[in-house]
């Protein structure tokens, strides 16, 4: 049994009509995890959930869930994951608490064993758990998918952007049961567009563009790929033309006393930049630095691709 959470090998999706959506991706996603994965509009994330979810067929490669292969023991996979998906979708009739029951029932999870309050509660839907869906606010109906995806207890939790036009006190309402899940001990991948989201939550990010896999690292070592740093530097006098250094990877005249200055971390120090700026007569006034950020790291892995 593979020790991974997910595990995808050379997984391919060509949609009909020729659209190759995913090509060749494979990684997996330790368990235990927050697992980030990012990607432009149209990388392929969504085509990728749909595929473990059941929802969407490969064409090509492996994929297991918690050590279930999909084609094998399809069953097994799906009581494994649990998926919110992207767009709300519900029938308006049903009460939050009808629609988790029926979800239940439709994994099979015994009514002794169904938690539809505790999920409703830890969702904060206690006081909406018999009104209408369609009554619902749109950040409920997204909690709801959120109670509805967790129905069966799945080790597993995947979120498809699930702060996509929500408000900040939702998201952070939903990062933090995501972290209380994590804490005993679901493993969870989303996918979002919010970088700085994923900079704060995910142990790993895994970035897709094209369908294929540009990058796959814990955080920490993603965010250590950014060696360019920026520094804008206030001098004392008017400067006409940028000085020119061999420690300056870039310097631009931003402003009437002021620099900005790119240089590499890894071959110099801001004193040697700074040093530098003196050595050609120009007294330092004020310096503000600025550390890359996994925007920076994502830009340049998704350029380069
Ligand atoms: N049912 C489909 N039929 C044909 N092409 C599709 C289908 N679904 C998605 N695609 C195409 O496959 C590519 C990947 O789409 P996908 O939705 O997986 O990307 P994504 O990374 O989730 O993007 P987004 O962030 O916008 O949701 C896109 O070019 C998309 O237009």
């Amino acid at each position: 049994m593979s020790d991974a959470a997910i595990r995808i090998e050379n997984l391919g999706k060509t949609y009909e009509g020729g659209k190759r959506a995913l090509d060749g991706v494979s990684f997996d996603v330790p368990r235990g995890q927050i697992f980030g994965l990012l990607g432009p509009n149209g990388a392929g994330k969504s085509t990728l959930i749909n595929i473990l979810a059941g929802l969407v067929t490969k064409s090509q490669g492996q994929v297991s869930v918690w050590g279930f292969d999909i084609d094998q023991h399809p069953r097994n996979a799906k009581l494994s994951i649990g998926v919110v998906p992207q767009e709300i979708i519900f029938d308006p009739f049903f009460t939050p608490r009808e629609a988790l029951e029926i979800q239940a029932g439709l994994y099979g999870v015994p009514r002794s064993q169904r938690r539809s309050n505790a999920l409703l509660a830890a969702m904060r839907l206690t006081d909406k758990a018999d009104a209408y869906a369609r009554t619902l606010s749109g950040g409920m109906k997204r909690r709801l998918l959120v109670a509805k995806a967790m129905v069966h207890s799945p080790p597993i939790l995947v979120l498809d952007e699930p702060t996509a036009g929500v408000d900040v006190e939702l998201r952070q309402q939903l990062w933090e049961y995501v972290r209380e899940l994590h804490a005993e001990g679901v493993t969870i991948v989303l996918t979002t567009h919010y970088l700085e989201e994923a900079e704060q939550l995910c142990d790993r990010i895994a970035i897709i563009n094209h369908g294929k896999v540009v990058a796959n690292e814990p955080t920490r070592e993603l965010l250590g790929r950014a060696q360019e740093k920026n520094v804008v530097v206030t001098v004392d006098r008017d400067v006409m033309a940028a000085p020119e250094a061999s420690c300056f990877e870039q310097i631009a005249v931003s402003g009437e006393r002021q620099l900005t200055i790119t240089y590499r971390k890894d071959r110099v120090n801001a004193g040697e930049v700074l040093g530098a700026l003196q050595a050609q007569g120009l007294g330092i006034v004020d310096v503000t630095t600025r550390d890359p950020d996994l925007e920076d790291v994502f830009l340049s892995l998704v350029r380069q691709a």
